[in-house]
């Protein structure tokens, strides 16, 4: 049976040294969180972002539109946010409603506060290895492989899925650490038995418990970053999976996260060190320039 990584006790304890780190501060980091519609998932995740940027001692902005906004409003609010002092870091929240052009308005948010790391000038840092702002969920995957497995250099990475948010930069993060990564999509050709050499296993693919069993090597490490809510065995009741098979893999992989209280948990706390990693450039900058 494979080691099965706590993902929630993980953030946990990111999230009390990211405030240890906030509490030492002489300013207090700012975030500005937007939700645009009312997606039930999207308006869960967004009041989690605001408690938790409170448990950790910086400030938080909510900022609530209706669905109907236009792509004016989003960009003249992005760029208020911008142009506010007491903001270090601008998130987005997606999917946004499907009249809007989320590129353009990802495109309007500052580099330096972009702390989901999805601007072009943050994804071109992170592919030429430089430092910038690195998505949250990525991050948090990295952080929990570190933390299991130390080095990484030659293993073989297996990335299923292509995404900005998530396939890209975990590849860009895993080739950081040596590993020989091959990204995998819905074309890619004979996924298990590509899947079956990877001694890391990422599925970010967004289908529930597509990934069995005898898809995996054994001892392999699988970071599952779906989730998925499916009918549950109650009547109309629902439950959250992965994107890999738990039960069946758990009997094969070395160590595995389960969904939910895996990968989950990781990517708010990210959110957090992000914010915090932002507002220390910032501030640091704005003392520079204050003492020419
Ligand atoms: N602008 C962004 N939008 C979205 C991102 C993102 O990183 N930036 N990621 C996801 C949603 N997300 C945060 O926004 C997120 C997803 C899941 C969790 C989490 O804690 N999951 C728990 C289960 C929660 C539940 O019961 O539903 C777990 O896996 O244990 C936090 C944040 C898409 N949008």
């Amino acid at each position: 049976m494979a080691d099965i990584i706590d993902g929630k006790a993980f953030a946990a304890s990111l999230r009390a040294s990211i405030a240890a780190e906030v509490a030492a501060l002489s300013f207090q980091p700012g975030l500005a969180v937007v939700l645009v519609g009312d997606d039930p998932a999207s308006k869960v995740y967004v009041a989690n972002k605001a408690r938790q940027t409170v448990e950790v001692g910086m400030r938080s902005f909510e900022h609530r539109l209706p669905a109907e906004t236009t792509q004016a409003t989003l960009l003249a609010l992005v760029q208020s946010l911008n142009a506010d002092a007491a903001v270090h870091g601008i998130l987005v929240q997606l999917p946004l409603p499907r009249h809007l052009d989320a590129d353009a308005i990802i495109a309007a948010i500052s580099p330096a506060k972009d702390v989901d790391g999805l601007t072009v000038t943050n994804a071109g840092l992170l592919a030429n290895g430089l430092p910038g702002l690195v998505p949250c969920t990525p991050l948090g995957c990295i952080l929990l492989l570190h933390d299991r497995l130390g080095g990484m250099t030659g293993l073989n990475a297996v990335v299923i899925g292509r995404s900005n948010l998530v396939g890209k930069p975990i590849a860009q993060l895993l080739l950081q650490q040596n590993c020989t990564v091959t990204i995998a999509h819905s074309k890619t050709r004979d996924l298990p038995t590509l899947c079956r050499g990877a001694d890391i296993l990422i599925a970010a693919v967004g289908r529930p418990e597509m990934i069995k069993g005898d898809w995996i090597k054994p001892g392999a490490t699988v970071i599952d970053v779906g989730i998925n809510r499916v009918p549950a065995a109650a009547p109309g009741k629902t439950k959250l999976v992965g994107d890999v098979a738990f039960a069946e893999a758990a009997g094969v992989a070395g160590i595995i996260t389960p969904v939910p209280g895996g990968v989950g948990p990781m990517t708010i706390a990210c959110l957090l060190r992000n914010t915090l990693t932002a507002a220390k450039r910032i501030e640091s900058r704005a003392t520079l320039v204050s003492e020419v």
